[in-house]
């Protein structure tokens, strides 16, 4: 037998004992002392451990504390507040989901906080000097940029190993994040490029490589160079070799494309676009150092290929309706009417803070129901609402669909046309017409209430309606600051978009027109002539459309640069079926604003806007309009083709793709109508004609010099006559004489412009989000 190891010593003897038997001896009670100990142990740790632990049992008698914690159950992690947090969750006392996983921080986020410095490369390359020239002295211009940004890197593209830059970002030591900015020229010929662009295509394509292996830089734009004598436009070969990069590094990046694509002409212009693309470049630089990213893009943002449709967004256009905001009964609103616009100022609010009710003493209510000045002031109702509160689904909508809401009942939008002239695809009628470019217009409203509820409207039974002004009113600068803001905003977030065009991203930085329109009702806004004024001061155009329900508030408009009312019917019937207004004197109101428009036809521009409807308001109507057009005898004439957005609400008001004209219906009750105003001995014509848009142009003779067609403003006279104090006439800015590609049968699309033909695009419902145009 071996010897006992030491350890076989320490050992109990286990084999001088029975263990079996001793078990079954003292089992019941090793059972039972175990267990006791074990109790006593959790009973020690349960007392003597202080613990964190939501309590679902309501909170004794605190009315304050109930509503929060209440909720709790909803969740079952605990939030932790500080105090600040906690008394203002009191203070509002609004609905609180309590709890709630640890916020995740974004990504840029992240690198905000980390001390990652920034390297700008600049990468060039040249055959005879001028893109070598420009990047070195980019390269200095870019220098003096200080904080997290290290010195620019001037790099040719005939000098590297492509594969230290763009298989994956430069490896550094420390930590170094990359821009890339690339100026590159074109040539047909074969160069150094087009070994780069097979390489940044094979990257792209290697199965062993991410599809976006350069992902990780903070962003990417590209400069081309190029010669427009010898290659006047982009299909015939217009820097084509930079658009093929700035596509292939929009995929290798995975959608970095931090500014669009700039693009010179070596011989005309390329210094000055190249210092405007810079400029904008810069302000991305800044952007990235201050959030550590590259903020946010519309959907399609940095996209490789740009889209053959001209806006992406899908939108189902379905909105809910804010019982909120339900119109008051008639009864009620006449009863509680007032019409002294001066007793507004005392509900109005000046900051762009949420608002809470007002005090009952500043309540106020504003009947636009009658024109009467007798009614008394109503007894006050208990509280002022906003219209659109942020807590209203009528708000989640509106921002849902792209709206920014302004204040509590303003709105700003960028129309598709926007968005199209930003990337060279056209812009709306109204350049063709009046020489508006679109991507430099701001559509906007500072009353996205309305008292009509129009058939073809793409918005009615989402927005609040009404006869009157009942909530809270916000001051006329806040509601002109927001709106620029969420302007300029939403212009931002086109940035990365493909195909958008540097120049005219520089240039829509600078807003020059407004339409006050989108949806809603513009003068029912008790401060609408202070708004105006606003935008004349900056020399922003103003064209305002109303719909013929307000004549009070008309007659008291300070003169804008064109002003429409609506004209969507020939008479009563037809009106009370297309715009099923709210006013029981409707045709009363609508006659009279025409009246007004009269009155003021030699004051400013007056425009008669006709939304035409088959089934609706075009069928033998021709005369009756021919006839409201002697009483309102105004400047323009705009007939317009209903455009169908195909939602569950125009639906529900009967309306089908069935009720949208084609474009040569629409021209056929052009040429009706001109013959009616002819027969009745009035000077009028056809004018003009946008058919991309199903809209055409009628004029009155007073716009007609020499034979040749001035429907295009001059704006900056505009400005000067307004400043004059002095009275003057829609002459007196008449602008220069109408583009021929615009006129009559000439179809009017800019030929500058990219045409674009959308696949499938006839007669088919467009989204909501695509239908601003209408008005
Ligand atoms: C042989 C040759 C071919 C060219 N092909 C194009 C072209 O296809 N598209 C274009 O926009 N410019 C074209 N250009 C113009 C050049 O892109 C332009 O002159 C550019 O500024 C040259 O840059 P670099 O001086 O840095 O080499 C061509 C120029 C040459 C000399
Ligand atoms: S559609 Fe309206 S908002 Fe858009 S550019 Fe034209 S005028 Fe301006």
């Amino acid at each position: 037998m071996p010897q006992n190891t030491w350890a076989q010593e320490l050992l109990w003897p286990v084999d001088r004992i029975d263990l079996v038997a001793v078990w079954h001896t003292y089992r019941i009670p090793i059972i039972l002392s175990t267990f006791t100990i074990l109790c006593i142990f959790r009973a020690y740790l349960h007392l003597s451990v202080p613990r964190n632990k939501v309590s679902f049992t309501p909170p004794p008698s605190s009315p304050i504390l109930s509503s929060t914690k209440s909720k709790a159950p909803v969740n079952d992690v605990v939030e932790v507040r500080t105090v600040a947090e906690k008394s203002s969750a009191v203070q509002k006392a609004p609905r609180r989901i309590v709890g709630g996983l640890k916020k995740r921080k974004s990504s840029e986020e992240q690198l905000t906080t980390n001390d990652h410095q920034i390297q700008v490369l600049i990468f060039f390359s040249t055959l005879t000097g001028t893109t070598e020239r420009a990047a070195k002295t980019l390269g200095q211009e870019l220098r003096n940029r200080t904080g997290r940004f290290l010195e620019p890197q001037v790099l040719d593209l005939a000098e590297l190993d492509y594969d230290d830059y763009f298989i994956s970002p430069p490896k550094s030591e420390t930590d170094v994040q990359y821009f890339y900015l690339l100026l590159l020229p074109t040539f047909d010929i074969d160069t150094i490029l087009d070994t780069f662009l097979e390489q940044l295509q094979e990257t792209h394509n290697d199965f062993r490589i991410d599809t976006a292996p350069l992902s990780g830089l903070l962003g990417f734009s590209v400069f081309g160079f190029g010669d427009r004598e010898g290659w006047p436009t982009e299909e015939t070969g217009f820097c084509s070799q930079a658009k093929d990069v700035d596509r292939w590094m929009a995929k290798l990046t995975g959608r970095k494309r931090a500014y669009p694509l700039g693009m010179g002409d070596a011989k005309k212009d390329a210094a000055s676009r190249l210092s405007d693309w810079k400029q904008g470049v810069e302000d991305v630089l800044d952007l990235i150092a201050e959030t550590g990213g590259l903020g946010e893009g519309v959907v399609g943002s940095g996209d490789a290929v740009e889209s053959d449709v001209e806006d992406e967004e899908e939108d189902d256009g379905e909105v809910v309706f804010d019982d909120e905001n339900v119109a008051l009964p008639k009864s009620k609103a006449k009863k509680d009417s007032v019409n002294d616009v001066e007793d507004l100022g005392k509900g109005l609010r000046t900051d762009a803070s949420p608002s809470e009710a007002a005090e009952p003493s500043d309540t106020f209510e504003v009947d636009f129901t009658t024109y009467s000045k007798k009614s008394k002031p109503p007894p006050a109702p208990p509280v002022i609402k906003e219209m659109v509160p942020k807590s209203s689904p009528t708000y989640t909508a509106l921002t849902k669909q792209g709206y920014t809401v302004v204040g509590s009942h303003s709105g700003v939008k960028i129309c598709r046309w926007t968005k199209s002239a930003l990337r060279g695809r056209g812009s709306c009628y109204k350049y063709s017409f009046y020489g508006i470019a679109s991507h430099q217009c701001m559509e906007t409203t500072p009353s996205l209430s309305c008292s009509n509820k129009c058939v073809f409207c793409w918005r009615h039974g989402t927005n609040p309606v009404g006869t009157t002004w009942r909530w809270v009113v916000d001051a006329p600068d806040m509601i002109f600051n927001g709106v620029k803001a969420g302007h300029y905003q939403k212009i931002k977030m086109m940035r990365g978009v493909p195909g958008v065009r540097a120049e005219r991203f520089e240039e829509a930085m600078r807003i020059r027109h407004c339409a006050l329109s989108l949806v809603g009702e513009p003068i029912s806004y008790p401060y609408i002539n202070e708004f105006t004024s606003m935008l004349h001061a900056e020399h922003i155009s103003s064209f305002l459309v109303c719909n013929a329900q307000h004549p009070d508030q008309l007659a008291t408009l300070k003169p804008v640069t064109q002003l429409y009312v609506s004209i969507d019917a020939s008479n009563k019937e037809s009106l009370r079926k297309i715009d099923r207004p709210l006013h029981r004197d409707f045709w009363e109101r609508f006659q009279r604003c025409l009246e007004i428009l009269r009155e003021r036809r030699f004051e400013q521009r007056t425009v008669f806007r006709l939304t035409l409807v088959k089934g609706f308001n075009i069928e033998d109507e021709a005369e009756g309009y021919a006839d409201l057009v002697e009483k309102g005898l105004p400047c323009f004439v705009e007939i317009k083709g209903v455009t169908y957005c195909g939602t569950s609400s125009s639906a529900g008001a009967g309306l089908t793709m069935q009720n949208v004209p084609f474009y040569e219906e629409v021209c056929a009750f052009v040429e009706a109508l001109n013959a009616a105003l002819a027969r009745r001995g009035l000077g009028y014509g056809i004018a003009a004609e946008h058919a991309h848009s199903c809209c055409i142009l009628i004029a009155s003779d007073r716009f007609r010099v020499d034979g040749k067609w001035h429907t295009r403003i001059d704006y900056e006279a505009f400005f000067r006559c307004l400043e004059s104090g002095k009275p003057f006439t829609p002459e007196d800015y008449m602008g220069p004489e109408t583009p021929e590609w615009a006129t009559w049968g000439k179809g009017g699309f800019d030929p500058r412009d990219e045409r674009v033909h959308r696949k499938g695009k006839n007669k088919k419902p467009l989204p909501e989000s695509k239908v601003e145009e209408l008005f």
